[in-house]
């Protein structure tokens, strides 16, 4: 298997996955069935143009960006300001950054309304996020398949269905020596919420 330069890290699925902790359950069954619902109905959700091998098309999902005022960020080359916190979201932010340790300015919601939206395969690495950007990733609603490969490498290493409810903690190598995405997948026909929340640096 090819690794990235400087990327000697092994993959042990799940427990020592390069450092990837999951936590099931994260939030009481009737908060995150109530918290699914609120966000699809409550969150101003966009679906941005990206260009896409010289073409201008639409991202295959609906996203919603939060944050500090001062966490600015870059979307295909543009400058943009986050949308301020919600209440639900700046509560979920407060409890995730208590059990997993660190702090988080924004977050991306990405809603994908059935198994035909999906997110190719990319690393957040972006210079705004810094040399060691951890993110949390909590996911609501369908269960979907996340896939992992290493950077630089064309194989798919591993599919991990993301669950309702689950938190999934992605440490600084995660970004630097693999990549990560959200394959179609047709059978699904729920809608799927999931939460990225990052440090970018203001
Ligand atoms: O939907 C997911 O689980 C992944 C989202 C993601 O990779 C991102 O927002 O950067
Ligand atoms: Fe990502």
């Amino acid at each position: 298997m090819q690794t990235a330069p400087g990327c000697k890290l092994t993959f042990q699925p799940l427990a020592g996955t390069p450092g990837l902790r999951i936590w099931d359950g994260f939030l009481p069954a009737q908060e995150a069935d109530a918290l699914l619902a609120h966000l699809q109905r409550a969150l101003p959700w966009v679906q941005p143009e990206v260009h896409l091998y010289g073409k201008l098309r639409q991202i295959p999902r609906l996203q919603s960006w939060h944050g500090d005022s001062s966490a600015h960020y870059r979307y295909s080359g543009l400058p943009m300001a986050p949308a301020p916190w919600t209440t639900a979201l700046a509560r979920l932010r407060d409890q995730i950054q208590q059990v997993v340790g660190h702090p988080f300015n924004s977050v991306l919601a990405n809603l994908y309304r059935d198994g035909r939206d999906s997110m190719g395969w990319h690393a957040d690495n972006e210079p705004e996020l810094g040399q060691a950007p951890w993110i949390a990733s909590f996911s609501l609603g369908a269960r979907r398949d996340f896939a992992l490969r290493q950077a630089g490498s064309t194989r798919t290493a591993l599919l991990l269905p993301l669950h309702h409810n689950q938190l999934l903690l992605m440490p600084p190598a995660m970004q630097q020596c693999w990549q990560h995405a959200l394959p179609r997948r047709l059978r699904v026909h729920q809608a799927r919420i999931n939460l990225t929340f990052r440090y970018i640096q203001p």
